[in-house]
């Protein structure tokens, strides 16, 4: 069993639910990063989603953008993304971490090379962003051998054929898109996404977590009540912009933003 399907399935069976916050490695700088997942961890995380920086990142909204740009500035590279898993590994090895990015640098690195490296230095599972269907049949099995989860995107405009597909080639979770569009748009409709996600339960048995447009305790528990976990990105990203000075400042910010959302999903167990 993976790391991610033991935490999911250990959490389902306490009735909780999961709080998986996304940050962009290297933002703000690549030297606090290993931290801030730690931060994350000890208010309430369950999952980690770490972003690798791009240059392009057309999935993203300007929060986002702007993180991989801090980012880049300090030279972010994957494989330094994958260096401070590997550190992170070094005093917590409970906590799954997947990485989030987009093709181009797993590509440029060459799909194996970077599939040893990751499985070596503790990732958990890959999300990859704009991963064409075509190219998953190729693509996941590296991912898959390795025991790392392939996480895909599954978005309102999915069909039934095409989820029961991605399902396929899937493992860990889904990642259900709440709304069309970019990260960190604005509201989500809860009624919407609760049909969807049933749907969705109804053509997989892999948990089913929900991201984009959720920023506050309020959103995150009623995105959880319907989904097995929510993934929580932008809101977390601006506060990161608003604090790059003060990385204590920045810690606490992190703490009191996240640590609401916990409490608002652990309510809701039964
Ligand atoms: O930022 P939001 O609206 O909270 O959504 C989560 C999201 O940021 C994170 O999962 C993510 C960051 N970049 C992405 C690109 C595609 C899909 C998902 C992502």
């Amino acid at each position: 069993m993976s790391r991610i399907e033991g935490v999911l399935k250990a959490l389902k069976g306490q009735g909780r639910k999961a709080l998986i916050p996304y940050i962009t490695a290297g933002d703000p700088h690549p030297d606090v990063t290993v931290d801030l997942m730690h931060t994350l961890v000890k208010a309430g995380a369950d999952i980690i989603e770490l972003g690798v920086p791009f240059s392009d990142p057309m999935a993203d909204g300007p929060v986002i953008q702007l993180a991989c740009e801090r980012a880049l500035v300090h030279g972010t590279s994957l494989r330094q993304v994958i260096a401070m898993v590997k550190e992170f590994r070094k005093t917590d090895d409970a906590t799954p971490v997947v990485l989030m990015g987009y093709l181009n640098p797993m590509e440029a690195m060459g799909y194996e090379q970077f599939a040893d490296a990751a499985k070596e230095a503790g990732v958990d599972g890959i999300l990859t962003v704009d991963l064409p269907p075509e190219e998953a049949d190729e693509v996941a099995p590296l991912f898959t051998q390795r025991n790392l989860d392939a996480i895909f995107l599954l978005a309102p405009t999915t069909t039934d054929d095409r989820i029961r597909a991605i399902s396929e080639h899937s493992s860990g979770y889904v990642y259900y898109v709440s709304i069309k569009g970019v990260t960190g748009s604005a509201t989500i409709n809860v009624d919407e996404v609760a049909q969807k996600v049933n749907h969705i339960h109804e053509l997989t048995a892999l948990p089913v977590g929900v991201g984009f447009g959720i920023r506050d305790a309020e959103t995150a528990a009623a995105v959880g009540r319907v989904s097995d976990g929510v993934i929580v990105g932008s809101v977390l990203v601006d506060t990161i912009a608003r604090n790059q000075a003060d990385t204590d400042q920045l810690k606490r910010a992190l703490t009191d933003l996240l640590h609401p959302m916990r409490e608002a999903l652990d309510s809701l167990a039964s």
